[in-house]
């Protein structure tokens, strides 16, 4: 339908009172990084729908249109800034169809079923659990060494999905090899503060690009050209092994994302060059290698975090995973991976840390259709930028009590975890760590497991407490990292496992 009256966001409750004349304010409050605590503070105060600016609205509410908005309105250009290697990816199309078609194809691949049937997956997960952070925990357990643990989730997370992308043999190796963690972490995150620029102000960024002043220092450009071409080796890597390399346990399953991607895209290629389609291919595994890695190990830094600090919630955690072992020694071999899913309580920790530490803690920017819309009530008119976030939404006292409160007991229905959305509507139409609708995240099955095998792992064989840490508030950006970046965390072996 065509909403043709006359439809203006002036009855919008307003953030600041400067909003609907200038975008000033909203700018501000993104340059200081204050923004998911500010629009939280408004939403508080002026209702579900507030104004950010003269073409900017934000909502916080399932009932003032999250559905209507993630179902079909398009990304904000904002998304650009995710281009790598000078291409998009499916993070960061804009049009339709080109996202639709990437996404048909990458969906099998990242589906639960195919994920618990890979035994190139469980292969891989267990040769990098087992054959190498045990031996990193070991060490720092045995000599009473604390380990910090957020660079460390980020090495392991890296290494699990690169090892995904790419196969175990052309993958990273950021958990033994400290140099090269040091050097690729710093290589992305150095990136960072200059998002800004890039992300709010595209047209004054591209003049200054075309006058040739710079914004980037020239440090961050040589930075994101190494860690680019660092994903270009390992696609190239991938692609030359097929046959003569092989996984370390027998692998029925050959096919690596990137050469899924390559054979499924042989037609797009005919058409394309060659080195473009590899440099598109690049961009795509680059967004996963950060979309993968950065969200999924902030996660699980919080989740030992948590669990560290609280001895009641780890004992329980201990108590369920040591019996999915059944007996057997916890040392050297993973559990089914959907009986690992279908633990409780591990399903409720995992669902309650994404909720009280949402990895894409900030605002995930949408566009209205050019015929308007209706929101919580007011008429929308066309072109206007629309976000939720995962930080307000989570943060809902009502449907979430304490919510600042990490209590995976809100969650759990006495033994059981409720899974059903029907038993709990509120509590899941709230929940929303990986986005919604076709645009929401593409890993979210893969996330999930990731966290949860990882915890699994060193909750069957260690104790871990809280030695020290640094600022763990999140960062107020799109990503919401520890601001202190550090969390050290002293082992203990559970030698009583079995
Ligand atoms: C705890 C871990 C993760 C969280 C919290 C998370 C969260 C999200 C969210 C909220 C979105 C929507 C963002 C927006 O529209 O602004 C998204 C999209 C996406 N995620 Fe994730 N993600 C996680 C892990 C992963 C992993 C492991 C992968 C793949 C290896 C992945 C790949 C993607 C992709 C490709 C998209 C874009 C989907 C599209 O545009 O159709 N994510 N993720």
């Amino acid at each position: 339908f065509k909403l043709s009256c006359n439809t203006s966001l002036k009855d919008i409750p307003k953030a600041h009172w400067s909003v609907s004349i200038s975008p000033i304010w909203i700018l501000w409050i993104r340059f200081q990084q204050m923004e998911n605590a500010t629009v939280q503070a408004v939403h508080m105060k002026k209702g579900p729908i507030v104004r950010l600016g003269p073409n900017e609205i934000s909502i916080n509410s399932v009932d003032a249109g999250l559905r209507t908005v993630y179902g079909s309105f398009e990304k904000h250009r904002w998304y650009r800034s995710f281009w790598n290697l000078g291409k998009p990816n499916m993070f960061s199309f804009e049009n339709f169809q080109l996202h639709s078609e990437r996404r048909r194809v990458l969906s099998r691949v990242y589906s639960k079923t195919n994920l618990f049937r890979s035994p190139l997956l469980r292969s891989q997960n267990q040769h990098i659990l087992y054959a190498r952070l045990k031996n990193v925990l070991d060490e720092h357990a045995e000599h009473g060494q604390p380990l910090e643990m957020v660079a460390t989730m980020l090495a392991v997370t890296m290494d699990v999905v690169t090892a995904f992308l790419f196969g175990l043999p052309n993958s990273s190796n950021l958990i033994e090899d400290l140099e090269q963690r040091q050097v690729r972490l710093a290589q992305y995150q150095c990136r960072s503060p200059y998002a800004f620029f890039e992300q709010e102000l595209q047209s004054i960024w591209k003049l200054l690009e075309k006058l040739s002043l710079v914004v980037v220092p020239k440090h961050v450009r040589v930075a994101t050209a190494s860690f680019e071409h660092w994903v270009v080796t390992m696609c190239e890597g991938a692609v030359r092994k097929s046959s003569h390399q092989q996984e370390p346990e027998n692998s029925a399953q050959s096919d690596t994302v990137v050469e899924l991607l390559h054979q499924s895209m042989d037609q797009e290629r005919s058409s394309n060059k060659a080195e473009d389609w590899n440099r598109e291919v690049a961009s795509e595994m680059t967004d996963h290698i950060i979309a993968g890695h950065e969200t999924s190990g902030i996660a699980l830094a919080y989740l030992i975090y948590e669990l560290s600090r609280s001895p009641n919630l780890q004992a329980r955690l201990h108590k369920e995973v040591k019996a999915l072992f059944g007996g057997e020694a916890a040392e050297d071999k993973l559990p089914c991976f959907s009986a690992i899913d279908q633990l409780p309580f591990l399903h409720a920790c995992t669902l309650e840390i994404l909720r009280a530490y949402p990895p894409i803690v900030g605002p995930q920017a949408r566009v209205t259709p050019p015929d308007g819309c209706i929101l919580g009530g007011f008429v929308i008119p066309g072109g206007v930028r629309v976000s939720a976030r995962a930080s307000c939404l989570h943060r809902n006292p009502s449907v979430y009590p304490s919510p600042s409160e990490f209590r995976p007991e809100r969650w759990l229905d006495s033994k059981r975890c409720i899974t059903k959305v029907s038993e709990a509507p509120e509590l899941y139409h709230y929940w929303w760590a990986f986005g919604s609708g076709g645009r929401g995240c593409l890993g979210n099955h893969f996330a999930m497991h990731d966290i949860k095998v990882v915890a699994v792992f060193l909750y069957s064989l260690f104790e871990t407490i809280v030695v020290d840490h640094g600022d763990l508030n999140q960062t107020e950006g799109y990503i919401g990292a520890p601001q202190g970046g550090r969390l050290l965390i002293k082992l203990k072996r559970r030698n009583e496992i079995h």
